[in-house]
């Protein structure tokens, strides 16, 4: 659709008024510097100039057949444009993948069929493959002469990955690997792309040489003709139907029946399998075949904060345009943003998309280090990316999906219209709590890893930086409650450890009492979700507040208010929602927590003039945004009745079925 333009709403004209702080330093800060702010601004010009974003028909009154179509078509334009013009155009050279991904919104409301080759199968050739096979397929598939997928779960397991069923049997005689889906349930199910977009597709099986099975490793395989895209002899495939999101991203099933693949198209940069079926195991460590997984898991923390900015960036602006009710008899009806119990929804929204932000950064910068360590043969930083990417994935989704809901909730009924896009925006961060490894799942992954630095510093060795608070613990340091920064993240860790040391004892007195320690870790899983919970939130909210110093080390006064006041509500709010856990591990008072709230309260105030600036500094653009509630200019009123005149239901005054059925049911004739 093209964008109206109309003058800005009055309520919006004033609230930009009140701001206190200069929204492009901000805006800098969140882009990494000016430089990258330009950079990104002419990529957006470049795409939005392209005509690509505009759709004749709204997306959401299309069929799932023409939303898939039209998402193919945007796609391969899209790719085109990435290869050619935008290069030539801004002359950037070096894409950034979040502007990238940023933009890539304008197109797609929903997801894009292509995400998982970019997301998934590029990253998998790249982490997994010996140089000379990098050589062969990565150059392709950066072209797009290869379109691919990531087949790994199958109909009867996804989280149990070595539980997975689909076998590659080496053939020495051949030279080749014979895929095969033995049962129903051994179908691949869910990857994105493979229903029917892709050609290619790295499949995860197990794998069996000499008669051995090694466990699950990675292969390579062409499931489509290049030029009919017909499937190949052997390999069924086809599209999984409907589901809550991800309507267009053509998520499929997948089967083999003793279909041949070359031997060189297993993955071999870990695991290798000779000419004559030897295996060679790897060298370094036994989990380097689930790297995409840590991969993606470090960018659904980015996804966590870039959704719930577009959240919460739509349901302010709304709030700021929508009046209702009143304060005091016969006065104006106050717009909805100045209720505290509105600004206690939304604020920490915002502030919640700034500690994702940062953290996700900071992650990003760890996995950096981890994979430059890997390069050098140095696996030891490994498990502790794993569990703080398995935690940070976990705790981050899940807290956008909650509040993106929040937001919708904060819209009223206007908040459920799909042209508000906050009902595309909370299916899509859902599913993110779901794949890349259920919230449980890897919250229990990271527990794994805190028990184990628990034991660890019991028999007095060195922890990992982000664990040191339990040395600190078994100590004996106390904690006392103060209501600083410092303080506060304290306070978290003190909670963390004592979740942890509880995890500990209950494992070792279910195992005095008899039971093995598979049986005592099992029925003590519920805690250690809940330990592994404690201390991602101390991760968070220590990043966020050192990022935060770090980043307005020189920015003005006025953006370090707003950005620490932020920094204050967040903490506020946790300790708020965490009074029964500070409470028992820390020394917080009653006093100190009706402090708390009163600050808590104060800080809505003090936010609430600069709550439209805040959210501008998101500086996300209408065409990003897809939202009748959240444009710039907050004709919210004007863009709903548009919506409903454009909608195909209104072109003719009256529905076929009025005749066919409504008329002769009137008349008694049906
Ligand atoms: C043209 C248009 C384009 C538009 C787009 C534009 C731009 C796009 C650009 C970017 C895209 C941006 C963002 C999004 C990107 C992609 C995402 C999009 C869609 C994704 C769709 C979803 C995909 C999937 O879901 S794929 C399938 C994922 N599946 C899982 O995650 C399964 C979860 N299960 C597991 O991970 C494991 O099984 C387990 C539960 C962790 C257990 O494994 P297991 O083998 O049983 O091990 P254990 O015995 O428990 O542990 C043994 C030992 O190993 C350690 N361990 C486990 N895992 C790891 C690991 N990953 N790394 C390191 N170590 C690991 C474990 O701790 C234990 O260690 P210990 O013995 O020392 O204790
Ligand atoms: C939109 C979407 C896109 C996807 N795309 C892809 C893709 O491209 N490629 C791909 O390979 N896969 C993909 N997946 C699959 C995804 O990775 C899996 O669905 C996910 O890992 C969860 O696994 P599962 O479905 O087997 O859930 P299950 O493991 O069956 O989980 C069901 C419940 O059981 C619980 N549970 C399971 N095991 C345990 C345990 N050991 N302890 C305690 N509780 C447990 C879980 O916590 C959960 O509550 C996608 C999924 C979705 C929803």
């Amino acid at each position: 659709m093209v964008l109206k333009k109309y003058n800005i709403n009055p309520d919006l004209a004033l609230e930009r008024q009140k701001c206190t702080f200069d929204i492009e330093e901000i805006i800098n800060i969140f882009d990494g510097g000016k430089e990258k702010t330009s950079q990104r601004r002419k990529i957006e010009d470049v795409v939005l100039k392209s005509g690509l974003c505009h759709d004749d028909v709204p997306e959401e009154c299309m069929s799932l057949k023409e939303r898939y179509e039209n998402a193919v078509r945007k796609s391969c334009f899209f790719s085109k444009l990435m290869k050619t013009e935008l290069q030539e155009i801004t002359g950037i050279e070096d894409f950034e993948t979040p502007a990238i991904r940023r933009i890539a919104d304008a197109l797609f409301k929903d997801i894009s069929p292509f995400l998982l080759h970019l997301g998934m199968f590029v990253p998998t050739i790249i982490g997994q493959c010996t140089s000379e096979q990098l050589m062969i397929w990565l150059p392709k598939a950066l072209d797009l002469q290869i379109i691919g997928g990531y087949a790994q779960t199958e109909l009867g397991h996804g989280t149990f990955i070595r539980g997975l069923e689909t076998t590659a049997t080496y053939d020495a005689d051949t030279e080749e690997f014979v895929l095969h889906t033995p049962t129903l349930t051994a179908h691949k199910w869910w990857a994105g792309g493979l229903g029917k977009t892709i050609n290619h597709c790295i499949v995860v099986a197990q794998l069996y040489t000499k008669g051995v099975c090694y466990g699950t490793h990675l292969f390579m395989v062409q499931i489509r003709d290049l030029d009919t895209h017909m499937p190949l002899p052997g390999i069924k495939v086809g599209e999984i139907g409907p589901r809550m999101g991800f309507s267009s991203a053509d998520n499929g099933f997948l089967g083999f029946n003793n279909f041949r693949i070359p031997r060189n198209n297993m993955l071999m940069k870990h695991a290798q399998v000779q000419k004559d079926g030897t295996y060679v195991k790897p060298a370094r460590h036994g989990k380097l075949t689930y790297q995409t997984m840590v991969f993606v898991r470090v960018t659904l923390v980015n996804e966590a904060a870039f959704n719930l900015s577009k959240a919460v960036t739509i349901a302010v602006r709304y709030s700021a345009v929508r009046r209702q009710s009143e304060m005091r008899p016969n006065e104006p009806e106050p717009q909805i943003l100045d209720y505290p119990t509105q600004q206690h929804k939304l604020f920490i929204g915002i502030a919640t998309a700034h500690a994702f932000q940062l953290t996700a950064n900071w992650l990003w910068n760890t996995f950096k280090s981890v994979l430059s360590d890997m390069k050098k043969g140095d696996v030891g930083t490994l498990p502790e990316l794993h569990a703080l990417s398995s935690c940070l994935k976990a705790v981050c989704t899940s807290d956008a999906a909650l509040l993106i809901e929040q937001c919708r909730y904060a819209c009223g009924g206007h908040g459920y219209m799909l042209s508000s896009n906050l009902p595309y925006i909370y299916s899509f961060v859902a599913a993110t709590r779901t794949y890349e490894g259920d919230y449980t799942i890897l919250l229990l992954q990271t527990a794994r890893f805190l028990v184990k630095a628990w034991e660890q510093a019991e028999a007095g060795k060195t922890v990992t930086p982000t664990v040191s608070y339990i040395s600190r613990s078994l100590k004996g340091e106390k904690n006392s409650w103060r209501s600083t920064d410092e303080g506060i993240i304290k306070s978290f860790q003190a909670v963390a450890a004592g979740k942890i040391a509880l995890c500990v004892k209950s494992i070792r007195d279910r195992m005095k009492s008899g039971l093995d320690y598979e049986d005592a870790w099992l029925l003590t899983t519920v805690q250690l979700v809940d330990a592994a919970e404690a201390h991602c939130r101390s991760v968070i909210l220590e990043t966020y507040c050192n990022e935060v110093r770090r980043l307005t080390k020189s920015s003005s006064d006025n953006v370090k208010i707003v950005m620490h006041q932020l920094v204050t509500l967040y903490l506020s709010y946790w300790t708020l929602q965490r009074t029964g856990d500070l409470l028992r591990y820390s020394s917080i008072s009653e006093k100190d927590i009706d402090f708390m709230q009163r600050q808590y309260e104060e800080l809505l105030q003090h936010i609430r003039p600069n709550a439209v600036a805040l959210v501008d500094a998101f500086d996300l653009r209408d065409e990003i945004l897809h939202s009748s509630l959240g444009a710039y200019d907050g004709r919210v009123y004007e863009r709903l009745m548009e919506q409903a005149e454009n909608n195909p239901m209104n072109a003719e005054p009256v529905n076929q079925s009025f005749h066919k059925y409504i008329k002769p049911l009137l008349q008694g004739k049906l």
